[in-house]
């Protein structure tokens, strides 16, 4: 299992968004903005798409990575942390699996 986590990603996206280094991709992406970073988030997440129902199970890993590295990125601009994503996903576990399905499929 691997010891590397989204916290330590996190970490050093926000260590390379402020360090303008323009050799960094982080710190260029950062610096170009949401509207450059949302656009490369949504590029894996269909490059991810594709490898998946391609079965394409070393470019699913890879895409992954990509799409991870860069929704953290989009959180990162959004201001909105790892911590704040991961405390939604606890709070879901919380409710009933059956009321939760219910609740998502009452129209309106
Ligand atoms: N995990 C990643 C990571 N995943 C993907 N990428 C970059 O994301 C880019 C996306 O690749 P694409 O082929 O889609 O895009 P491209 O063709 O290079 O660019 P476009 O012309 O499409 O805009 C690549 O340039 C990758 O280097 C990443 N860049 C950085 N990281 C992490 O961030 C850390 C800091 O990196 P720097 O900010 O570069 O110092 C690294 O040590 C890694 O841990």
């Amino acid at each position: 299992m691997a010891s590397f986590t989204l916290s330590d990603l996190e970490a050093t996206i926000r260590e390379r968004a402020r360090s303008g280094d323009p050799d960094s991709w982080t710190a260029r992406l950062f610096a170009k903005g949401m509207d450059k970073a949302a656009q490369k988030l949504g590029e894996e997440a269909v490059e991810t798409v594709i490898a998946a129902v391609s079965k394409d199970r070393a470019g699913v890993v890879s895409e992954s990575a990509d799409l991870l590295y860069h929704l953290l990125v989009v959180l990162g601009i959004a201001d909105v942390s790892l911590d704040e994503v991961l405390a939604e996903l606890e709070r879901r576990t919380g409710q009933s699996g059956v009321a939760e399905k219910a609740s998502r499929t009452q129209p309106g």
